[in-house]
């Protein structure tokens, strides 16, 4: 039975669930299927809904469960914008899905100025995606055992752990101890990947290693000092997925032209809002709206986009130079990828493509590396245009002209 009006009165009927009807019905039809009775239900019209573009078999069961259809967002598009970075090099145009009337004018107008000052300037520092199990031990002395003989097997936990993927590499296993908990905080090279199924399977198996040559008791495989999606400091401090900066140095009339104000007014205004102010506010982000890129890059491209939390920590820093304005962002924790997870969806890979980062990088790990990099200047983009736009008082008359 395969007739979405036959499933749908089978769900009212109760004798189907509304997550059955893919053993039933290719997913296509299936959507449908929910989305007529769930109409009928709610009295909503989901045909907007329906209206979707990506293959429903590549979506249903590997990026969501119970599919209904696809919520489209708007995709702009910034650029070009010259990027000299470790691994990404050219010109990019960047893809930003959002509804903030007013975002891609802005991130457009920062790469415009950057682009005329010849570019910015871009590196992945440090990289390192990280899960972190929680054990249950006796107390400190035993805690102090089991943390031994981690330090003393690294080599077996990491041969244990890369045994599940072609791709992963152990980079290191940092203990904590709290009272009868042992906290492991595994960190893994994971190449073109944000590796977060990656990571996660494979600390399974040096978990259970651990619990099986050790006293230890593993109490859950994310023991949150990974730290997955919450506000944390140990992202702020020691990274995760891609530690990224990217700086430029505009001419003082590139700012006065393109950013109606001044390089001293632009460093005042980070001073005292993105430094001073986010200190008074004990805020992890030091800068004004970085997850907005973050964000419109992360939808746009098929990233987790719950992981906005950790790319969200970043510091901009703002200094006047005889030459004009240094401008600098520094993103401490971008989870990025160009394989896997929502990378493989027809319209984010589309938008891979146009950056030319689609897929594989050559080495693995270059594709990404270099997407961290881009998304790096686009928000080092939005940074000086937003901080610019406070300086010239545009904020409220840009949002009156474009984001209503
Ligand atoms: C809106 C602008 C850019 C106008 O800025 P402007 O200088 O009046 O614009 P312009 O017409 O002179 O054009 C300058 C450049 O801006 C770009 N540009 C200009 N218009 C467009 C457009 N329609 N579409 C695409 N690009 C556009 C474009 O690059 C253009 O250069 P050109 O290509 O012509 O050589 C400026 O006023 C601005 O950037 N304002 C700031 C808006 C902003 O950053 N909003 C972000 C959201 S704020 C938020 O969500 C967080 C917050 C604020 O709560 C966080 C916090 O607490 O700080
Ligand atoms: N499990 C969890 O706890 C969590 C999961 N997620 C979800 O995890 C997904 C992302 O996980 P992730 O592991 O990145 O993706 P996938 O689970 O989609 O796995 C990606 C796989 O691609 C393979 N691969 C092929 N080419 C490359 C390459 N060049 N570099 C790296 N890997 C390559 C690797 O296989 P191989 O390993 O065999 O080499 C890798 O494991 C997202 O959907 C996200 O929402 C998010 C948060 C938590």
């Amino acid at each position: 039975m395969t007739n979405p009006a036959d499933l749908a009165d089978q769900l009212r009927s109760g004798e189907l669930r509304l997550y059955e009807l893919e053993d039933h019905a290719d997913a296509d039809t299936a959507a449908e299927a929910r989305r007529r009775f769930l109409a009928e239900e709610t009295g909503a019209d989901l045909d907007a809904i329906g209206a979707y573009s990506f293959e429903a078999a590549k979506a249903s069961g590997a990026a969501v469960e119970n599919m209904v259809g696809g919520a489209q967002v708007p995709l702009g598009v910034a650029g070009p914008v010259a990027v000299d970075g470790g691994s990404a090099t050219g010109e990019y145009y960047l893809p930003l899905a959002t509804t903030e009337g007013a975002l891609v004018a802005s991130v457009n107008r920062g790469l415009s100025a950057i682009d005329d000052a010849g570019g910015a300037t871009a590196r992945v520092t440090d990289s390192g995606m990280t899960r972190a199990p929680v054990f249950r031990v006796s107390g400190v002395a035993e805690a102090e055992t089991v943390i031994q003989w981690v330090d003393k097997h690294t080599d077996e936990l990491r041969e244990t752990a890369e045994s599940t993927t072609s791709h992963g590499k152990l980079l290191g296993v940092e203990p904590y101890v709290v009272g009868d908990n042992v906290y492991l905080r595994f960190a893994y090279d994971t190449k073109d990947a944000m590796g977060m199924n990656m990571t996660t399977i494979a600390t399974r198996e040096a978990a259970e290693l651990v619990e099986a040559e050790t006293t230890a008791e593993l109490v859950a495989l994310s023991g949150n000092l990974c730290n997955d999606k919450k506000p944390a400091a140990i992202n702020a401090v020691e990274g995760r997925g891609r530690t990224v900066t990217a700086d430029v140095v505009l001419d003082r009339d590139l700012v006065e032209e393109t950013l109606n104000t001044t390089p001293e007014a632009m460093v005042e205004g980070n001073t005292r809002k993105n430094l001073i102010g986010s200190a008074k506010a004990g805020s992890f982000g030091f800068n004004a709206h970085a997850a907005n890129t973050v964000a419109a890059t992360f939808l746009a491209t098929g990233q987790d986009e719950a992981q906005v939390v950790e790319g969200a920590n970043a510091i901009t820093t703002m200094n006047a130079r005889e030459d004009g304005l240094y401008a600098s962002i520094s993103l401490a924790s971008l989870e990025v990828g160009t394989v896997g997870g929502g990378t493989k969806l027809a319209t984010q890979s589309a938008a891979l493509e146009m950056l030319g980062l689609g897929g594989s990088g050559d080495p693995p790990g270059a594709n990404a590396d270099a997407l961290a990099e881009v998304i790096a200047v686009g928000a080092l983009a939005g940074e000086i245009s937003l901080i610019a736009a406070f300086c010239s008082r545009h904020l409220a008359s840009a949002h009156e002209d474009l984001g209503r």
